[in-house]
């Protein structure tokens, strides 16, 4: 389906942004998910301000030194209604310029003030009528609380889980996530994970860049990826778009979903454990909610068996990530390839001596062609919330 997008987007040229978000991509990982543990400890004690800390956005980019270059914009600046950033997002650099110069609404950075968390929300609290949020930034009831005037929460993620969903719908407050933008790329990486685990090719990389192919002679073959049968867990936007790729492999594909879907034709698992027990992948692509945390346990391990490999592109914590360890460790399981972790950016370190384990920093999700859809799309969100118009990637049934 075409995504709708604001006319004021259209006409943007993106591609002079190109090389600025491949600079910014190399920084992303850290950035992003890095800091969301950083500044948890961190959390806005006054004397441990962030204002020092190498997270900051680059002051030339903040909404305040944008919109402060000239009276005009600073009295538009204190008008207009403020968007709330808990924590920095680097995307918003991309955002250009002369978007920020809209009287539609203004970025408040909360990570740019000295004040503890609780008197800085107090404090601007009338003006704040939408947070904008990201992986890493948790929106709780407690942050809701203090700003009533909340009516929209935007992601720059797919997953949803460090947003408080069912208070938001109790407060009839709007939640976007990034949608669809990014399933192309989670998708392409989870095969390129399967694959790598299956052929072995980071593996065989490191066997021939220590030297060991000289004085230790061929490698172990892999397994091929044709004709396997995979199951996959979770078949929203990211899980079809795995199935897609999979099926060019000549993979046989089922799946294990909240619920069946209608016109998919799959082979549908109401038991994760049956899925597994079926077939010789898992590939999870499912979101973190209270059903799924630690779904992936010892006892769907077992049923996927000896010869199985598990993806996971989800979130770490689907996976019982001790028991994946343990099963790694005993050959329970074949091998795994990880992009997502329990507490990120912390891996157990019993992964690291495992050559039949990928390892990835939780990047499955970020391309630099899909960054700029999603500067459109959040962009587009909030621009669409202040006008009164429907959301481009509206969340739930409220
Ligand atoms: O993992 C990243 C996301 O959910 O966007």
């Amino acid at each position: 389906m075409k995504r709708r997008m604001p006319k004021c987007l259209k006409s943007r040229k993106h591609s002079k942004d190109v090389f600025e978000t491949h600079k910014l991509l190399c920084l992303l990982h850290d950035l992003v998910y890095y800091p969301a543990r950083l500044l948890q400890e961190d959390s806005h004690q006054p004397g441990r301000s962030l204002q020092q800390s190498m997270w900051r956005l680059p002051a030339e980019h903040s909404a305040h030194h944008l919109m402060a270059n000239s009276t005009d914009c600073h009295k538009a600046q204190q008008d207009s209604p403020k968007v709330l950033i808990l924590k920095p997002i680097p995307f918003i650099i991309l955002v250009g310029e002369q978007y920020f110069a809209s009287n539609k609404f203004t970025f408040l950075e909360a990570y740019d003030s000295s004040l503890p968390l609780h008197q800085f929300l107090s404090t601007h609290s009338p003006s704040i009528k939408a947070i904008l949020s990201s992986a890493g930034a948790p929106i709780t009831a407690d942050i809701l609380n203090l700003l009533p005037g909340v009516g929209l929460v935007v992601t720059t993620s797919v997953g949803l889980n460090q947003v408080d969903l069912l208070e938001c719908r109790r407060r009839g407050i709007k939640v976007a996530n990034a949608g669809s933008i990014f399933s192309d790329d989670v998708a392409d990486f989870a095969v390129g994970l399967l694959i790598d685990v299956l052929r072995k090719v980071s593996a065989s990389d490191g066997y021939v860049r220590k030297g060991l192919w000289a004085t230790k002679g061929d490698y172990p073959l892999g397994s091929k990826l044709g004709g396997k049968r995979i199951g996959i867990v979770g078949l929203g936007n990211i899980g079809l778009a795995v199935a897609k790729r999979l099926e060019a492999f000549r993979c046989s594909i089922s799946y294990n979903s909240r619920k069946r879907k209608p016109h998919v034709s799959y082979p549908f698992y109401e038991s994760v454990c049956e899925l597994a027990a079926n077939c010789d992948a898992l590939v999870i692509c499912c979101e973190l909610t209270d059903q799924t945390h630690h779904m992936i346990n010892k006892e769907v391990l077992s049923a996927l068996g000896k010869k199985g490999v598990i993806v996971n592109i989800g979130r770490g914590a689907i996976i019982n990530e001790k028991e994946m360890v343990q099963c790694l460790m005993q050959g329970e399981i074949a091998g795994a390839g990880l992009d997502v972790f329990e507490n990120e950016p912390d891996v157990p370190l019993e992964l690291f001596a495992m050559d039949n384990v990928v390892l990835s920093p939780h990047i499955a999700v970020f391309t630099p062609e899909s960054f700029l859809d999603l500067r459109d799309l959040v962009v587009g969100n909030l621009e669409a919330f202040f006008s009164d118009k429907p959301l481009l990637s509206k969340y739930g049934d409220w």
